[in-house]
């Protein structure tokens, strides 16, 4: 079961299970390569996906089986938006479209400036019209927040109406400022879980470093 901690109207659910906590903390160790990293981030999504969809849109409606008619439950039209942050983001995709098949999906790549840490966004692909639609945000790190700052107000911009953020880790510091900027907004976090600090650099600590690095190899 999801821990629910309500900060202010912003609602965070970090996912607290066994099998979240021990392929986490194998994603965390120095030691795990990149297949390895990819195909844990895969599965991890999977599970925090399962929580993140406990309120997903959907319609009753009427079905026949072998033996009778009853009533049975299926997605809302229009579908869920499922939006990856490139490129770490991208590493998530597939463990949520699992579990959404027939979901969209719409990209925006942006990159985090080291040394200032503002985020900027260099790519966007997705409806201009987002009236009403519910939302699935995919990125593995939650620092200081920017980045989820500016893709969520994008979307609540052109006009959605429930944004769910998935990410694997989240920094105190990054939920503190979600909750301020964007404060009263239909925002959800879910995460694996919620570490210690950011260090000097903005990055999370203990963390598990460059997620973009560790997903494609491009370390050192
Ligand atoms: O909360 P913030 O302080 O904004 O930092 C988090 C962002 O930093 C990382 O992306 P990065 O800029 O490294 O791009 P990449 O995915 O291409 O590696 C990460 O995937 C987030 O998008
Ligand atoms: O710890 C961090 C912070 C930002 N981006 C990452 O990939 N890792
Ligand atoms: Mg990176």
């Amino acid at each position: 079961m999801p821990v629910a901690v309500t900060v202010g109207p912003m609602r965070l659910h970090v996912v607290d299970h066994p099998l979240v906590a021990h392929k986490l903390s194998t994603l965390r160790d120095e030691r795990t390569d990149s297949p390895t990293f990819r195909r844990l981030t895969d599965e991890l999504v999977t599970l925090l996906a399962y929580e993140a969809t406990r309120d997903v849109r959907t319609d009753t409606v009427e079905i026949t089986t072998p033996v009778a008619v009853t009533r049975g439950t299926r997605l809302s039209y229009p579908r869920p938006l499922v939006v990856p942050i490139l490129r770490a983001g991208l590493g998530m995709l597939d463990g949520m479209t699992r579990l959404l098949p027939t979901a969209e999906v719409g990209f925006l790549g942006m990159v985090r400036n080291e040394e200032t840490l503002e985020a900027s966004t260099y790519a966007t692909r997705m409806p201009d019209d987002l009236s009403g639609r519910q939302i699935y945000v995919l990125d593995p790190m939650l620092a200081t927040g920017g980045t989820l700052v500016a893709a969520i107000r994008m979307l609540l911009e052109r006009g959605a109406t429930d944004v769910t953020a998935v990410v694997l880790l989240a920094a105190p510091e990054g939920v503190e400022v979600m909750e301020r900027e964007l404060a009263g907004r239909p925002v959800t976090v879910v995460t694996a879980a919620v570490d210690q600090r950011l260090n000097e650099h903005g990055y999370i600590v203990p963390g598990l470093g460059d997620a973009g690095d560790r997903l494609y190899g491009t370390a050192g």
